[in-house]
């Protein structure tokens, strides 16, 4: 497994703010590599380091076990979080603007289609929605057929299904051998997407691994979960209990038991769920807070 990107204890500072505090880690050709934590973590200015555009304190970036040079900058495509688009032009016209100004170039009507953009190619760039808008970022970080494109939270702000349907891009590309360095705040898209994520917390890498792998590592039970309407917990309750708005929440690494216990206190196990663990809950476990908070 050979790495195209690796990061070599990268640290940012700003005046009174370490952003980056010394990050490692290396990215596989061909596979999604998620940076993934809360607002602050230091998301977006790791990955500005490695699309070279940001300038780190100290540590390395090595494209392809090199610096970033013209070979980085000729094989990059980069989608940036907020991008000022041309207004009075077209969404053809802005394809073709884009397209022009390198030297590789992917074909544009395959990339139409990839992108779903063949319906919207006469509309200003000012009428786009928000999903549409980025389906038309990608595409212009695609433009020069880059072998790494780099997505800073692409769905942010996105409706759910308009979110799925980039997911269904992305999967795209990846499978056209690309490989995807991918920031998010939403731990459901990196557990879709990502072969490997890091999460970071105040700068640092507080977990690394495949999401599967990470939920495995941390985690053995399931949780039950019930309507509170459903049930009263008294004091000779003594499974661990989670208040969760709505609802409550039992972990369990027995599920018999635990719904045996339920059912003698008195719970009506009607609407009762099972779920497994998500990302969300590791983050909760590694730093005690809530991902959104
Ligand atoms: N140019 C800058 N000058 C000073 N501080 C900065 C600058 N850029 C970022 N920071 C600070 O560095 C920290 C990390 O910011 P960064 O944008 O990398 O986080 P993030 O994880 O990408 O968050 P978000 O999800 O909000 O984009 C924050 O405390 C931020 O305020």
């Amino acid at each position: 497994m050979s790495a195209i990107l690796e990061v070599r204890n990268l640290i940012k500072e700003y005046p009174g703010v370490q952003a980056v505090a010394g990050v490692s880690f290396s990215v596989v050709a061909g596979t999604c590599f998620g940076l993934l934590g809360p607002n602050g973590a230091g998301k977006t200015t790791t990955v500005e380091m490695m699309e070279g555009i940001c300038r780190p304190t100290a540590g390395q970036v090595l494209y392809r076990g090199e610096g970033q040079g013209a070979q980085f900058r000729a094989e990059a495509g980069i989608q940036f979080q907020s991008t000022a688009l041309q207004d009075f032009l077209t969404v053809r016209e802005t394809l073709v603007l884009f397209h022009s100004l390198y030297p590789k170039q992917a074909d544009l009507e395959t990339l139409i289609d990839l992108c779903q953009l063949r319906d919207l190619l006469e509309r200003d760039n000012r009428k786009l929605s928000g999903g549409q808008r980025q389906r038309l970022l990608l595409a212009i970080a695609l433009v020069n057929d880059p072998s790494i494109v780099f997505l800073d939270e692409p769905t942010t702000g996105l409706d759910p299904q308009a979110r799925r349907s980039f997911w269904k891009l992305v999967q795209d590309i990846k499978a056209q051998g690309k490989t995807i360095l991918l920031t998010t705040h939403y731990m459901e898209e990196a557990y879709v997407l990502c072969d490997e994520i890091a999460i970071m917390d105040r700068g640092r890498i507080i977990a690394q691994g495949s999401p599967a792998a990470l939920l495995a590592a941390h985690f053995e039970d399931v949780i039950l979960t019930l309507p509170k309407a459903d049930f009263q917990p008294s004091a000779q309750f003594d499974a661990p209990l989670l208040d969760a708005g709505e609802l409550w929440e039992v972990s369990t690494r027995d599920i018999p038991a635990a719904l045996r216990g339920l059912e003698s206190a008195g719970a009506s196990l009607r609407n009762l769920r099972i779920r497994e663990r998500t990302l969300e809950d590791l983050f909760l476990e590694l730093t005690g807070r809530e991902l959104r908070a």
